[in-house]
């Protein structure tokens, strides 16, 4: 049996084998990393950082893929952030987070993953996680279910706002009028009676947790589509909803999901909130 749990056979397979491989090779370097001295640096805001770790590991993925799969595209954070433009074509693409939870990282908690999705005609295909300090390795292909270690997920049947465990993530910017939409946000769901609302520090990561039913609901403003590709695949082969916060479909593109076990409860959830507006990332 593969990573993915499924046949052999269907046209993607050699690229979902490299991811699986890379997704490997990448978490054993960085969790090697995650004790030892980092240099760490700003991006976008105080708490937009980066290290020379995401750098190498991006590095050593997209060179490796690039080897194998020489006409396909790709969008991936560092090089984005280097000023690489972020556009999903219809050209078969890969999207990769290199450390997804690099705050979690630079402070040495253990929540940290890599990402890798991939999409073609703008359809997302599959999508490899790998948790790099459990060495847990989620894994979905479209039409195939989704798995960790081998063991096939499936998200929670809640529909009831007064029983839900929500996690949702802080994002980068601080400004007190974005501070306070973010707060106001959680405030709504706490008053629904919500169970709790959890921050890991890993949207990638808290999108695996929805998808192995371990809570109910997640959403997030400010994530990019490299946090989102690869576990969005793996949150809808386990049986979930990722969808827009303004209840229509998915924008990978938008900054903005809202991701659940049930519609009922996506789209309790959207209701609930305000949006806060980030900058696309294909601008
Ligand atoms: O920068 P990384 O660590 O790849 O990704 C982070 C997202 O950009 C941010 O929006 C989110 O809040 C954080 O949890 C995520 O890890
Ligand atoms: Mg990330
Ligand atoms: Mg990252």
């Amino acid at each position: 049996m593969k990573a993915g749990g499924q046949q052999a056979g269907s046209p993607w397979d050699e690229c979902f084998e490299a991811a699986v491989q890379l997704a490997r090779r990448a978490g054993q370097i960085i969790s090697k990393a995650l004790t030892e001295e980092k240099r760490v640096s700003t991006k976008t805001s105080a708490a937009d950082l980066v290290t020379e770790t995401d750098r190498l590991v991006e590095d050593l993925i997209v060179s490796e893929l690039r080897k194998q799969f020489p006409s396909h595209r790709f969008i991936a954070e560092e090089a984005t952030a280097a000023g690489a433009k972020c556009e999903l074509t219809t050209s078969p693409t890969w999207i990769i987070d290199p450390i997804d939870g690099t705050c979690n990282f630079v402070h040495r908690f253990p929540d940290v993953a890599v990402s890798i999705g991939f999409a073609v005609h703008r359809e997302l295909e599959f999508g490899v996680v790998h948790h790099c300090v459990e060495e847990r390795l989620y894994s979905a292909r479209r039409g195939h279910g989704a798995f960790c270690n081998g063991q096939q997920l499936w998200v929670s049947g809640e529909t009831d706002l007064s029983r839900a465990l929500i996690l949702t993530e802080i994002g980068s910017k601080r400004d007190p009028a974005t501070l306070k939409l973010l707060l106001g946000n959680m405030e709504q769901l706490l008053l629904a009676k919500a169970h709790g609302v959890r921050v890991i520090g890993s949207s990638t990561l808290a999108l695996c947790h929805l998808a192995a039913g371990a809570v109910d609901a997640y959403y997030q403003f400010g994530l990019h589509c490299w946090d989102l590709a690869a576990a969005t695949v793996i949150v809808r082969e386990a049986g979930g909803i990722v969808m827009d916060t303004t209840g229509g479909p998915l924008d990978l593109m938008s900054r903005r999901v809202v991701a659940a076990g049930t519609q009922k409860m996506a789209t309790l959830v959207a209701q609930a909130l305000q949006p806060i507006s980030y900058e696309r990332d294909d601008v």
